[in-house]
């Protein structure tokens, strides 16, 4: 899977760009606030429906414009369309057929982001962590989005029980059991994805000089207790569940702990070490998705912030592996093509764009 094609209009500081991309690597160079971060958000809107930067459609679009667009023709045959109007309107287009929902979007153009944010797989909260797994699975086992939304339907019904202030436990339990059912269903999915994105993980650091990072292990919570069938668990936590009022325990508190030596990782790898393994992670959910189906395309934003040079050739080895295609950003030409250029071909002839104040031009490969 990769774009082909890739216009834009009135998103932040891109006025128009009419792109047409390499297929392997693709560079995007200029100086600060020059709009290259705003051009993958772009894409990450067409992959997502949203941005990595804002929940507010409002400040993606540009000042005094009434909407944005992105639009993209991607190698697989697939079209897709985003506009988000500034009155909170919006289209999501795939081959001109309104789209369904997000998932449909992330099937047709699966993606991974590495970007400043991307530490908080190791700092931020398991939601985080959680949603790294679950993109794995969703792109490995087509029966886990169905499970999930039923689980959630489950969870918000025994949540609104819970605070009706009086529990029945004959209705109680009818949600108890579906979202055993499905909460089960999603353990398993899961806990398989894991145990191989940990061998992967692990295989991936193992290519790096010794480090703590060689040290790093990797944990999987399930969110109850291990020697509990989760249906007993809720039945047991009904009485403390009621009295907080939502539903404390279940595949929904699931989390992926990175630690070395029995501590965070976080409280012992230097930025540049938990950049490599947030790198390795991402890596290893692309091998494990390309095993089943297209690779997923790459979007780098700055990737030579914290890496060192040697570091960022690993990086792009490791991507030329499982990716289809890479968006990276860097402020110098040089400097972010780098990399790339000390791979086997086809992926050491990125093709370098320059952004300059919002306008984004090709340079011609003489010229890199
Ligand atoms: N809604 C908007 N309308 C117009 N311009 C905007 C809007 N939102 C942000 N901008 C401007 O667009 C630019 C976006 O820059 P972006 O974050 O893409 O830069 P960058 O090239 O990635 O910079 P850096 O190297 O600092 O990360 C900034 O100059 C910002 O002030």
């Amino acid at each position: 899977m990769a774009l082909t094609r890739l216009l834009l209009s009135n998103f932040r500081n891109i006025c128009k760009a009419d792109l047409t991309l390499a297929p392997e690597v693709n560079v995007f160079y200029g100086v600060n606030g020059s709009g290259k971060t705003s051009l993958l958000e772009a894409v990450h809107m067409l992959a997502t429906g949203r941005s990595f930067r804002s929940r507010q459609h409002k400040s993606v679009i540009q000042h005094e414009s009434s909407g944005l667009t992105v639009f993209s023709q991607l190698n697989s045959g697939f079209n897709l369309g985003v506009e988000r109007l500034s009155d909170g309107s919006g289209r999501v287009r795939i081959n001109q057929a309104a789209a369904e929902s997000s998932s449909q979007l992330a099937n047709c153009l699966p993606l991974q982001l590495i970007n400043s944010e991307s530490f908080s797989a190791l700092d931020g909260g398991p939601g985080v962590r959680r949603r790294l797994l679950d993109w794995t699975v969703f792109h490995v086992e087509h029966l886990f989005a169905q499970e999930w939304k039923n689980y959630q339907i489950a969870l918000r019904q025994r949540n609104a029980l819970l605070r009706r202030g009086k529990i029945d436990a004959g209705v109680i339990s009818v949600w108890e059991e579906q979202l055993a059912a499905s909460g089960e269903q999603v353990n398993t999915f899961r806990l398989a994805q894991f145990t191989l994105l940990q061998a992967a993980v692990s295989d991936l650091l193992g290519e790096l000089p010794k480090s703590f990072l060689s040290q790093v292990e990797m944990g999987y919570r399930r969110g109850w207790r291990k020697e509990m069938e989760l249906r007993e668990a809720l039945i047991e936590s009904r009485e403390g569940d009621f009295s907080q009022g939502h539903t404390r325990i279940g595949p929904h508190r699931a989390d992926v702990r990175f630690t070395v030596a029995g501590e965070p990782a976080h409280n012992i790898l230097s930025r540049g070490q938990q950049k490599m393994l947030v790198c390795a992670m991402r890596t290893a959910m692309a091998e494990l998705v390309c095993r089943h189906r297209d690779r997923p395309v790459f979007l780098v934003d700055d990737l030579p912030a914290e890496l060192d040079d040697n570091n960022q050739q690993i990086f792009a080895h490791w991507v030329s592996r499982c990716a289809s295609q890479v968006l990276v950003t860097g402020i110098e030409a040089g400097i972010t093509s780098r990399p790339w250029r000390s791979l086997d071909a086809p992926w050491n002839c990125p093709k370098v764009f320059h952004v300059e104040h919002g306008d984004i031009s090709a340079e011609a490969s003489a010229a890199q």
